[in-house]
């Protein structure tokens, strides 16, 4: 996938695409706050989340206080947001998804 950095019009669109992310100030990353029942769902979710960032060899910064999970994605080869960032915003929120899915 390209590592080209995306412009203003292409990010608004691919984040319109998206639920619960923003734009961080200087436009270089999103981010997005996660919570969870419980300690153990946050990380059964950063457990996935991680192996969906190998697949996708493109990695979250993170941030895990008990059962609250804060992202932030940026491509630090390219200094800004690319596809890679949007791609791996939607797997993360695909597992969500997918676990609330399964519960029923
Ligand atoms: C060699 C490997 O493809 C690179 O180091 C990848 C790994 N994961 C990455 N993740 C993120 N967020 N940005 C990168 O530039 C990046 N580069």
């Amino acid at each position: 996938m390209a590592r080209n950095t995306l412009d203003g019009p292409a990010i608004t669109e691919a984040l319109a695409l998206l639920e619960g992310w923003a734009l961080e100030h200087g436009a270089t990353a999103i981010v997005k706050t996660y919570k969870f029942a419980s300690f153990s769902e946050a990380f059964g979710f950063m457990t996935r989340a991680a192996l969906a960032a190998e697949t996708l060899d493109h990695h979250p910064e993170w941030f895990n206080s008990y059962n609250k999970v804060e992202v932030r994605l940026s491509t630090h080869s390219a200094r800004g947001l690319t596809q890679l960032d949007f791609a791996l915003a939607k797997a993360m929120d695909d597992i969500v998804d997918r676990r609330d899915s399964s519960r029923t």
